[in-house]
């Protein structure tokens, strides 16, 4: 039986008058690799503010773990889900270490503990980046500001990481490294759901697929494999779909319309 992360019923969203979610229904799976397709402007990043509790719902319902999310407390929430959201900006010069800590706050406040600090050890060396412990966040490029971000959701120790386009400003090597993380973490007791734009690489590590069109989530049938209809339906363009040493591959070309 599917144990559900995340489900949500009838939810509707409009900025003012401008309608952007209509009435969407889905579920992601408990410790499973998720990732919500859609066109840019679709309101993928309104959904993901609306479950992380930034923003609130017009009408509808959502349950995290099987809570509400009306009823949940700010340290109820930081221990169910990590959000990454998908512009995020420190004008301060903390340190990555410091950076790394204030993903603690929620639970030890402002004084980190000395597992605190050895959770920032272990992770930092998990996302391969112990050389940057001392730096200024302010000076790392724009890629290693994102995998420093995801330590610090790491920190939170979150049951669902909501990651709102993780891959962005990563290298191709970073971008298979990071995915082949995510997938490590939804089979070891994280539940990972992830917005991408490149579903050449989601394809290759997600195990959960659904799709954002006209302000409803499709969920096909079968959620594990590409569905070259509703992939063409959302994207107005070609995908074809091909082999390589016993792999299934999935790639955009030319233009529908
Ligand atoms: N704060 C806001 N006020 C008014 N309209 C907004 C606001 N934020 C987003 N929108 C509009 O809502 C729609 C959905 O935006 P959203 O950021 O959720 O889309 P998205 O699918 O995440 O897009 P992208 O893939 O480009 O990041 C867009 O038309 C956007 O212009």
């Amino acid at each position: 039986m599917i144990t559900e992360a995340i489900h949500i019923e009838d939810l509707h969203y409009a900025y003012g008058d401008k309608p952007v979610l209509n009435g969407v229904n889905a579920i992601f799976p408990e410790n499973k690799f998720s990732v919500l397709l859609g066109i840019n402007g679709g309101g993928k990043s309104t959904l993901f503010k609306i479950i992380a509790g930034l923003l609130k719902g017009d009408q509808g319902s959502i349950r995290i773990c099987g809570q509400e999310i009306d009823k949940l407390r700010f340290k109820d929430r930081a221990s169910l889900i990590g959000f990454l959201p998908q512009f995020t900006q420190s004008v301060f010069s903390f340190t990555v270490e410091e950076i790394l800590l204030t993903g603690r706050t929620a639970f030890s406040g402002f004084a980190p503990k000395k597992e605190d600090r050895l959770l920032v050890d272990k992770i930092l060396k998990d996302l391969s980046i112990t050389r940057l412990k001392d730096k200024p966040f302010t000076q790392l490029s724009g890629g290693e500001q994102q995998i420093v971000m995801i330590g610090r959701l790491l920190m939170q120790k979150p049951k669902i990481l909501l990651l709102d386009e993780p891959t962005n400003h990563l290298d191709v090597y970073y971008q298979h490294y990071l995915m082949e993380k995510l997938k490590d973490y939804s089979e070891n007791d994280f539940t990972v759901i992830a917005i991408m734009h490149n579903p050449t690489l989601a394809f290759q590590y997600a195990d959960h697929f659904c799709y954002l069109h006209h302000g409803n989530i499709y969920t096909p049938s079968n959620p594990k494999e590409p569905n070259v209809e509703l992939l063409e339906k959302v994207y107005s363009m070609s995908f074809v779909e091909f082999m390589r040493e016993g792999k299934k591959f999935m790639l955009p070309f030319g233009e529908i319309h």
